[in-house]
């Protein structure tokens, strides 16, 4: 029998490369884990943790503004120090004192220069060689620079990857891009001073969400001073006495300090020299199958280099995936396809979503009625003041849920009992029966359960059957 240096190899470590890997250890197998940079991956480095502990920063500082509405004293909008050696810090302890005690039981080379596969059982790194019976590869994305003439000529373009370590919030930036990153970063930025404009082919905010979501958003960002220029076609971007300035076809010119680019995400694969190990890739991805296979049937990618759901719970759940339907018999493995995505940017309001968006339902031929409650008909909504937002949901007359999409406060755990309820399928008769804690925001779910049974009880027969049972 061959035997292997490891029972599993991880290359990258962030969230997927974790979750595969720590779960691997714990359940007794020995765990190799590689990562080129840091651990935790762009998640923990340079995306979701950074990104969200600037918006908290910018959330308090934009707090001061709603202070006379509150009946707190009028207060000036304080100033802002570099708020980046901070944030810096938090990763520093995050890493060192949380992930490396995770991780004691893998054997992590870390810093060493990337993997890259000699054959289907063996990876390189530095001048080692490392044995496994299972490899999995786990290497995210980066950012995608589009085609835009001049692009390349800019030497100091913002991405993810340097934007959380700038020496100053800028005094002004342009984003290419209204997705997630570009959204949240706009808002970001503008709550500490900067003056952002968002540029962007598509035409509203979030292109990913329900068209009424983007929309509800691009109205905040007008109120709070944040330029949107939806459906634009770049022209050219160049520099000119120290400033960027940005041409669209459609006639704008733009100016800024700096400029960050937000339009998109391409898998990491180049160096790992994949066809030394036979597995098929493309631009796009590794393909895989349900159970995150490759072609080649001990060689497993998690994560964002498959390109199927860009977000660290969807990696870490892959990761969870992977490893239980290797232990699972054939009938009982588990379609990690199969399993709903819920999601949320983290803008104020946040905007969450799941399931089948209204376009797709449209677009299949499925019959819908739409289900709304707005935040500004809920009493606690109303006296908390943040009337901004509504839950819509997507259902069948009988009650199945298809979609859900939630922009308000609270959202993003709102949005996962709708995730459960497509999920188990559930229907809107079951959250209208369940009891929700009151005043919470995710009694506005029930709500909308009340609301498709008001609706079904204007039926003419239920209702004359209604009425018979009440006299
Ligand atoms: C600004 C920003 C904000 C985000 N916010 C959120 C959010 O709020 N919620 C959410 O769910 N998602 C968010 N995301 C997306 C999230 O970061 C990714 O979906 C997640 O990190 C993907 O995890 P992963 O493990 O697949 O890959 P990554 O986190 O990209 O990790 C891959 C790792 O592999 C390493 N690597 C690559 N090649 C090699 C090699 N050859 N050898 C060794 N190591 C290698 C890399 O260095 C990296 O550490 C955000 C992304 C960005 C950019
Ligand atoms: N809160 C979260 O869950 C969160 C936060 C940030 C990022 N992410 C993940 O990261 C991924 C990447 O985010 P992203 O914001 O880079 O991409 P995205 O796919 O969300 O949005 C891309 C944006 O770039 C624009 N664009 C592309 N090419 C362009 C061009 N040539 N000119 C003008 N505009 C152009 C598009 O119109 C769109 O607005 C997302 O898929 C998301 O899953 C998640």
């Amino acid at each position: 029998m061959t035997t292997f240096d490891y029972d599993m190899l991880t290359i990258g470590v962030g969230p997927a490369g974790m979750a595969v890997s720590a779960m691997g250890a714990a359940m007794g197998l020995k765990v190799c884990a590689i990562e080129k940079n840091k651990l935790g991956g762009e998640c923990m480095n340079v995306g979701c943790i950074p990104s969200k502990a600037l918006l908290r920063m910018a959330k308090t500082r934009h707090a001061v503004t709603k202070f006379t509405a509150m009946d707190i004293d009028e207060m000036p909008l304080p100033g802002v120090s570099n708020p980046f050696p901070r944030i810096q810090e938090k990763l520093d302890y995050i890493n060192n004192k949380k992930y490396a005690v995770k991780f004691e039981k893998v054997d992590k080379i870390v810093g060493q220069g990337g993997a890259s596969f000699v054959d289907s059982h063996t990876v390189a790194v530095g001048d080692r060689k490392i044995t496994a019976k299972r490899i999995f590869i786990c290497t995210g994305t980066k950012p995608a620079l589009p085609l835009i003439p001049g692009l390349d000529g800019i030497d100091n373009v913002l991405t993810n990857e340097n934007l959380f370590n700038l020496e100053k919030v800028p005094e002004s930036m342009l984003i290419v891009g209204g997705g997630a990153i570009g959204s949240e970063m706009a808002q970001a930025f503008s709550r500490l001073g900067c003056k952002t404009m968002i540029v962007q082919m598509d035409p509203h905010l979030l292109p990913f969400a329900d068209n009424f979501a983007g929309e509800a958003l691009g109205e905040v960002f007008e109120k709070e001073g944040i330029e949107v220029y939806n459906s634009r076609m770049i022209s050219e971007v160049f520099v000119k006495e120290g400033r960027v300035i940005l041409k669209t076809k459609e006639g704008e010119s733009l100016e800024a300090e700096r400029i960050l680019v937000a339009a998109g995400r391409t898998p990491t694969l180049q160096g790992l020299k994949l066809e030394n190990a036979g597995v098929n890739y493309s631009p796009r991805g590794i393909p895989v199958n349900g159970n995150l296979e490759t072609n080649i049937k001990h060689i497993y990618a998690l994560g964002d280099c498959n390109s199927n759901h860009l977000f660290s719970h969807s990696a870490m759940h892959q990761g969870m995936v992977a490893l239980m339907n290797i232990m699972r018999p054939w009938p009982f493995k588990k379609d990690f396809r199969k399993y709903v995505v819920p999601w949320t940017v983290f803008t104020e309001p946040q905007v969450s979503g799941v399931g089948m968006r209204e376009s797709e339902l449209i677009a299949s031929g499925i019959k819908y009625d739409l289900f709304e409650t707005k935040y500004s008909d809920y009493g606690a909504a109303i006296a908390e003041q943040v009337t901004t937002g509504s839950v819509r949901v997507l259902a069948s007359k009988t009650g199945r849920i298809y979609g859900a999409s939630v922009v308000g406060e609270g959202s993003a755990e709102m949005i996962n009992e709708w995730g459960l309820a497509i999920q188990k399928k559930l229907r809107l008769a079951d959250i209208m029966m369940l009891q929700h804690s009151f005043p919470s925001m995710s009694f506005m779910n029930k709500t909308i359960g009340e609301n498709w049974m008001m609706r079904r009880l204007k039926n003419p027969w239920l209702k004359r059957i209604a009425a018979a049972l009440m006299r």
